[in-house]
């Protein structure tokens, strides 16, 4: 090997092991608390100024320093953070979403708190611990690999780390000590971060800002290793640390040249990008915390107070003036963030890149230097960049459609620093820049005039965007995105079009930045900005314009009196508080979320062991007759509902009900006469009901051949066909695992199936999503849960009605007539209503869009009896007007009651079928009493 081959080698193992520490210590902090600790980089480059501190400023001798740096200072830090911080966030309920914004906010006040203690500048004079071979930190490395992966291994503490990443819940009924082995993780997370910051701090800046990003920016060996493998996290640290080092002596040249150079200079950057935005997401897939998103009600008068503070810098005059100038910029830039994660519910820590590149773009436009455009003036420029900018909102747009929680958070940030790095840092893109306010706006009076006219219109385009059809879609998207696609909301494009004018407010904002200091100034659009930025818009208020502007004036007018950092650290305090200040009505609703749990009051078990069945023929009557009864009068709604087409079919309960088997005749239009298939066909004779009138049935609306679906290897389900007639209610039961989840989800859109084909109405739809599904007529409800619950009772109803099948506002009123849901319940929020009015609400907005086909899972899931009496009414009346339904049931009672086609599942397999008396009480017969 050549000696510079070597020394380059040397050198790239040098810098792999530091990111190999970095990798171990996320991991390892990771798989014990399940926090990816954003903050990692941040304890880093507290504990090389706490080295440097007690070593060059104090005077003592290097190893006593970094005794204390490393064993006492570094693993005290981490088990801080986790008694003070995360554990009471998982004793509130461990959403990793809100442990996220609090690693985030961690990160903030560390390193606010640093630029406070020991200024904003870079030292060079960090002390150096390990000599500049790599040797020494290979050995550290390998060493403490090898060790925490046989502790992992082969220990009692390792079994336990591993029961509670598995389930914390469980780990600890197991007699488990789950805090202790989350202290454990955190402080050896710590640890390392300590360490890596020590090693590091002499050969880069040790500043408040860079080192605890350079640090966070090799987070991708640990996503890389999906969080997992210690050995794989390494091996590509010093893999990636080699071929970065040995990048250096290519000098390739034509255009190329300092974009290639850019790349062999980041590999880790360019590893981050590849592992958050091409690599399946790492973690869970929550949203934002509801708490971090929900809209703050905006007090009387606030409106006018903030009118009066934003005109109040317009007395100003000198240094005031000059930095109240960036608080109309940074407001723009923050309203950017209301509507990507404030309404939409996105989290996005990239939207510095977005502000930074509005800032580059006006600049050069206004230079005559951007590729390909003419040289405009700046008012010209600013609009074109903006223009510019927005459709790269895709870029973080784009991963956000399959990505949600942590994944989304890497691949938003990975961005940020991907265009920091290949674009703000480079010489050839901004060298030489400089950026002039428009004509006319010179003076900084003039200037605040113009900004607060483009405040005021980011302002209006900010409302028209969380306001009516556009704004309720995106507040569903952000309460429940499951059900918000069920409601029929185009989600991805929604979400596309939350990114792409996120993109352009930051963009609008980042140039009136740019033109308030008359510079491009590439540290203004630092990636630490954005998680500062993205911070301050949760703790005041994601989701309130006026919130946004507060914490404009709140970053800005803090570190403007004081020392620089003052505004971090509060933000940071704040961002950590955010999780454990009460969750008012969100509370409300996650109880009534843990009260929808399934109760179930009659569970088949499997097939060939004993089963209960309940029914007796006589018993079936009573029930079955006074719902009936019922039946007239929501049929009269319905009627109403439907413009009158139910008129007869109010009238036809009456005349079933008089059918000796309570059987029901079929309805809706007349078909082929198919009979309703299972996998085992009916027996002969099963066709219509007992007591219903012969006759053909009509043509199914809903239909699935032959669907088989997997999750690995395992096949939840096994050749499977359904029918679901127009006018008929069909039941699938079974014991729990058998399947009828799975199929549900077939039927929903939710799950593609490996094999079979779902028609509607003849058209294969198996692989349309849920959304489009939905406005082809297929409505769904949740065995959870699945309002929205920051909106009202008829918002949230009428998302249905405008994403429906039919956008019908008078559908509205109707539904909410159809199931009582009218009166003053319309106007409250549906967080912290009862579960049976929450049921109703999610019916109602199902019913809403006017649907064909209504696929109900476990609908009487957490009703009391009363509350099933009236849900079955409604069913019924909803199938005399020739809905087909699909009810997924537990309840035998139920089923009994109102199904008239029954199928029954096990092993993912339709093993009998027929109308629910013969079906239901030969499994009575064959389990016995
Ligand atoms: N996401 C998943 N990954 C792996 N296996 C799964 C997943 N979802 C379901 N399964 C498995 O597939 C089988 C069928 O599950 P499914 O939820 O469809 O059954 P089910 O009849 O609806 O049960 P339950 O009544 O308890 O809801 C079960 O063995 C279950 O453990």
């Amino acid at each position: 090997m050549s000696s510079l081959t070597y020394d380059l080698t040397l050198a790239g193992l040098s810098v792999g092991s530091a990111a190999a520490l970095t990798g171990i210590g996320l991991i390892v902090t990771y798989r014990a608390t399940g926090v990816l600790n954003f903050a990692h980089g941040a304890i880093a480059m507290v504990c090389a100024y706490v080295l440097r501190q007690c070593v060059v400023e104090w005077g003592w001798p290097l190893w006593a320093a970094a005794a204390v740096t490393l064993l006492v200072l570094a693993p005290g830090l981490g088990v801080v953070l986790e008694r003070c911080v995360f554990r009471p966030l998982s004793v509130l309920g461990s959403d990793p979403a809100q442990t996220l914004v609090a690693s985030i906010g961690v990160f903030v006040l560390l390193v606010g708190g640093a630029a406070l203690l020991w200024g904003q500048g870079a030292r060079e004079d960090a002390p150096e611990l390990v000599a500049d071979e790599p040797w020494g930190q290979l050995a550290v490395v390998l060493v403490l690999t090898a060790g925490v992966t046989a502790v992992i291994r082969w220990t009692r503490f390792g079994r336990e780390l591993r029961a509670v990443v598995d389930d914390r819940e469980l780990a600890v009924l197991g007699g488990i000590d789950a805090d202790r082995v989350a202290a454990v993780g955190w402080a050896f997370g710590s640890f390392t971060a300590g360490v890596t910051g020590v090693l590091l701090a002499p050969y880069v800046r040790l500043d408040p800002y860079g080192l605890p990003l350079l640090v966070m920016e090799v987070v991708a060996v640990a996503v890389a290793a999906r969080m997992r493998s210690l050995p794989v996290a390494v091996g590509v640290a010093l893999g990636i640390g080699v071929a970065q080092s040995q990048l250096t002596r290519l000098h390739p040249s034509g255009w190329g040249e300092p974009l290639l150079q850019a790349v062999g200079a980041n590999l880790f950057v360019v590893l981050l990008l590849v592992a958050a935005l091409v690599l399946p997401g790492v973690g869970t897939r929550d949203a934002l915390p509801r708490t971090a998103t929900a809209r703050v009600p905006t007090p009387p008068g606030a409106w006018i107070v903030a009118v009066v503070l934003f005109l109040l810098p317009l007395g100003f005059a000198g240094r005031d003036l000059h930095t109240s100038v960036q608080v109309p910029a940074l407001g723009v830039i923050l309203l950017s963030l209301v509507v990507v994660t404030g309404r939409g519910g996105q989290i996005s820590l990239g939207q510095a890149a977005y502000a930074g590149l509005g800032a580059l773009f006006t600049a050069l436009l206004a230079a005559g230097r951007f590729p390909g455009l003419p040289r405009l003036p700046e008012l010209a420029a600013l609009a074109v960049a903006v223009l510019l900018v927005a459709p790269l909102g895709v870029l973080t747009g784009w991963p956000a459609i399959g990505r949600q929680g942590l994944a989304l958070a890497l691949a938003t940030f990975a961005v940020g620093v991907g265009v920091s790095r290949f674009v703000f840092a480079q010489p050839y893109a901004t060298a030489g820049l400089s950026l002039s306010r428009p004509a006319g706006f010179d003076g900084d009076r003039a200037y605040y005039v113009l900004e607060l006219v483009l405040l005021a219109c980011a302002l209006l385009a900010a409302r028209a965007l969380r306001r009516g059809r556009t704004g309720r879609a995106l507040a569903a998207l952000r309460d429940h995105e499951s059900g918000a696609s069920a409601a029929g909301v185009r989600v991805p494009s929604l979400k596309l079009l939350a990114f792409v004018s996120g993109a352009a407010l930051a963009a609008l904002g980042g140039a009136l930045l740019g033109m308030g200091l008359r510079a491009f100034d590439p540290g203004a659009y630092d990636p630490v900005r954005g998680l500062l930025w993205f911070a301050a818009v949760v703790v005041l208020g994601a989701d309130s314009t006026l919130g946004a502007l507060a914490a404009a004036a709140l970053l800005v007018g803090l570190d403007a009196g004081t020392r620089g950092g003052v505004a971090a650290a509060v933000i940071g305090l704040l961002a950590v508080l955010v999780g454990r200040l009460p969750a008012g009505p969100y509370e409300a609703l996650r109880t009534a979320a843990e009260r929808l749990r399934p109760r179930r009051r009659t569970t088949l078990t499997p097939l060939g062991t004993r089963v209960r069945a309940r029914l007796r023929p006589g018993e079936r009557e009573a029930p079955r007759r006074a719902a009936l009864t019922g039946v007239t009068a929501v049929g009269v709604a319905d009627a109403a509902h439907r413009g009158g087409r139910s008129t007869a079919a109010a009238g036809r309960p009456t005349a079933r009900d008089e059918g000796a088997g309570g059987g029901r005749p079929p309805r809706g239009r007349p078909g082929p006469g198919r009979a309703v298939a299972g996998r085992t066909p009916p027996a002969p004779g099963s066709g219509p009901a007992p007591g219903g009138p012969p006759g053909p049935r009509p043509a199914p609306a809903l239909t699935a051949r032959g669907l088989r679906a997997r999750y690995g290897s395992f096949t939840a389900l096994d050749g499977v066909d359904l029918d679901l007639p127009p006018g008929r209610i069909t039941a699938v039961v079974g014991p729990n695992g058998a399947g009828k989840s799975t199929l549900f989800h077939c039927l929903a859109g939710t799950l593609r199936p490996a094999r079979g084909v779902v028609r509607f109405d003849g058209r294969d739809i198996t692989r349309l999503p849920a959304h489009a599904r939905t406005r082809l007529g297929i409505a769904r409800t949740f065995q959870q849960l699945a309002v929205f619950p920051t909106l009202t009772v008829a918002d949230n109803v009428r998302v249905g009605a405008e994403q429906g099948r039919v956008s019908d506002p008078g559908a509205v009123e109707r539904t909410l007539r159809l199931l009582r849901l009218d009166g003053p319940l319309r106007a409250l929020p549906a967080a912290g209503l009862p579960t049976g009015t929450l049921r109703r609400v999610e019916l109602a907005r199902a019913l809403a869009g006017s649907p064909r086909v209504l696929l109900l899972d476990e609908p009487a899931a957490g009703l009391d009896t009363e509350e099933v009496a009236a849900l079955t009414r409604v069913l019924k009346a909803l199938a005399a007007d020739g809905t087909a339904l699909l009810v997924v049931e537990h309840d035998l009672d139920l089923v009994a009651d109102l199904a008239d086609d029954v199928h029954v599942m096990a092993a993912g397999r339709i093993v009998a079928s027929g109308p629910p008396g013969r079906v239901l009480d030969a499994f009575g017969t064959a389990a016995g009493p």
